[in-house]
């Protein structure tokens, strides 16, 4: 049985905050605001998993109304959902990923983010793509105001044995 998932998330870049994507850390004049370290990516791949079974999203998971999420490692917030009883019965069967940032350059980072998905999902890198594009300039995210990340996703429940 398989089922398949999306995620969406973007985040506003601000002065005075580390840029973290995918885990990786980096190097720009503006990071990502958020209530957690606003890794867009993360964000956007666990919205994927949650999708894929119907679980509900992120916020509902981990509201941005607790303190206890306040600079959270988004890593482990995707790990908290990869451990979590309901996704147990399942693996994923491959990930890909569009980041959508007119600034930085991301491709030399890239290879890392995917490093970072493919242990937490116990894959290899060749089930995780992650791929970067800008917005021609154009619009809010053409002006480098932020950033956003979409995530496709497709799970395989796991045979059990008899
Ligand atoms: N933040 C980004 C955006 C893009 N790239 C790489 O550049 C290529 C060209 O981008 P276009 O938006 O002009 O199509 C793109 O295919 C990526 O390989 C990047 O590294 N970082
Ligand atoms: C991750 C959470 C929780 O710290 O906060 P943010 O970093 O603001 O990120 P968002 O993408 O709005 O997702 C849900 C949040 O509840």
């Amino acid at each position: 049985m398989y089922r398949v998932g999306t995620g969406f998330d973007v985040h506003q870049l601000v002065s005075g905050r580390d840029l973290i994507i995918g885990g990786i850390k980096v190097p720009h004049s503006k990071g990502l605001l958020g209530h957690s370290d606003a890794d867009v990516l993360l964000h956007a791949i666990t919205d994927a998993v949650l999708g894929a079974l119907a679980l509900g999203d992120i916020g509902q998971w981990f509201p941005d109304t607790k303190q206890e999420f306040k600079g959270a490692n988004s890593v482990e917030l995707l790990r908290y959902v990869l451990e979590s009883k309901y996704l147990a019965p399942w693996s994923l069967v491959n990930l890909d990923c569009t980041i959508i940032a007119q600034e930085p350059k991301l491709a030399a980072y890239i290879p890392s983010m995917r490093q970072v998905v493919a242990k937490l999902f116990n894959v290899t890198i060749n089930d995780i793509s992650i791929k970067a594009t800008t917005f021609e300039k154009m619009g809010s995210l053409g002006r480098a105001e932020g950033i956003a990340a979409q995530a496709n996703l497709m799970l395989q429940k796991t045979p059990t044995e008899k």
